[in-house]
């Protein structure tokens, strides 16, 4: 048996197109055009694509987008200084810090300036806090985009087994707390857990999210399980030409989709629906800042996971 694709490309572009129509409906209907900022400080050239290519999706769904690139010798005063401005300025809807943040500044100190209302990201303690305990709040856009490729895959979620394997604050932790508000029982695996590949194979539904290439392997995988690979890693692939690198994910593709019912791909599976769940949540803030109603698409999308 191999295993169903899941096409986070085409899931992105299905999603960004809803964005578009809904900016193009607030534009026409309340006069607005939701802004999009992005702060990237140094030169980590992973993250300068990353931030351009967020800047130009922005701009394809019709939004404004501000870049702020700052010199990597930027002190945290300064731009906390920056975030303050952010803060302020009614043309902004969302903020996002683009990490990881040169050694010299303190990341948490960074985040916990960014007014929750614009924290499109949704690392904020408010925002964590919100998420936790069941109310309202901008969710992180990976797990997000994750929860989404899930609903396209299986609808309801309810019941199913879920593992996580990764903690961290921005990936796992959030996607625990989404599968487990979308009513699955849970399980966060993590360095320290014993006998990984057992707890694995009880996943209906296994994310993996630990930040080394193909760890996951096949023989831990359920048959018919739910696969999604959070993972971006850039590897050498001499097989490509000396020198050469390819984007593989923490889950062993090959072997794993011979033994799974559906998994994502790495690239084109939850690295697109990252962006895409970002110009979503930029949208939501627009709308949640002035008061209006939430854009149907999403509301949609929150009813069916989690109620
Ligand atoms: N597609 C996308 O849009 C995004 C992709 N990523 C990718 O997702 C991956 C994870 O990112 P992130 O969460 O930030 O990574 P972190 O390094 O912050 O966290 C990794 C987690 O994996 C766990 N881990 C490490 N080694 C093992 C092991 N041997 N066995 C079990 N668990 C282990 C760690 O456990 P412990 O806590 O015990 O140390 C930790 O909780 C990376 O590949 C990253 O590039 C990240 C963000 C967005
Ligand atoms: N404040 C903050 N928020 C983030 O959301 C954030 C961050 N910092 N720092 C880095 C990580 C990583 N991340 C990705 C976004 C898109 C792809 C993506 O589009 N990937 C494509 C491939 C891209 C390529 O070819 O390099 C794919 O998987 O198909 C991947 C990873 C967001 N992150």
């Amino acid at each position: 048996m191999t295993a169903q694709i899941i096409d986070g490309k085409a899931q992105a572009e299905a999603l960004r197109a809803a964005v578009a129509g809904e900016v193009a409906r607030l534009k026409a209907d309340h006069g607005f055009v939701p802004g999009l900022a992005v702060v990237l400080v140094g030169e980590d050239p992973a993250s300068k694509v990353y931030v351009s290519s967020k800047a130009k999706q922005t701009v394809e769904v019709g939004m404004n987008s501000i870049e702020h690139k700052l010199d990597v010798a930027t002190t945290e005063a300064d731009l906390l200084a920056l975030i303050g401005k952010l803060n302020a300025d009614p043309a902004v809807d969302g903020i996002l810090v683009q990490l990881p943040l040169p050694k010299h500044i303190d990341s948490a100190k960074v985040l916990e300036a960014i007014a929750p209302e614009k924290d499109v990201d949704g690392f904020h303690v408010v925002n964590v806090g919100k998420l936790a305990t069941g109310q309202w709040s901008l969710v992180p856009c990976t797990p997000y985009g994750s929860m989404i490729l899930l609903r396209a895959t299986l609808g309801k979620l309810a019941g199913k087994e879920a593992v996580v394997v990764g903690r961290s604050n921005i990936v796992g932790k959030p996607m625990a707390q989404l599968l487990l508000k979308a009513n699955c029982t849970v399980t966060i695996a993590h360095s320290r857990t014993q006998d990984l590949p057992a707890v694995c194979r009880r996943a209906d539904i296994l994310v993996a999210a630990v930040g080394i290439p193909e760890f996951v392997k096949g023989d831990w995988v359920k048959p018919g399980a739910t696969v999604i690979d959070v993972g971006i890693n850039r590897v050498p692939a001499p097989e490509k030409g000396e020198g050469k690198t390819k984007l593989v994910g923490d889950v062993d593709y090959a072997a794993a989709a011979e033994v799974a019912g559906a998994i994502t791909p790495v690239p084109g599976g939850v690295g697109p629906m990252t962006i895409a769940t970002l110009l979503g949540n930029t949208l939501i803030a627009a709308c949640q800042r002035r008061g209006l109603a939430a854009p149907a698409y999403f509301a949609e999308i929150d009813r069916d996971l989690f109620r």
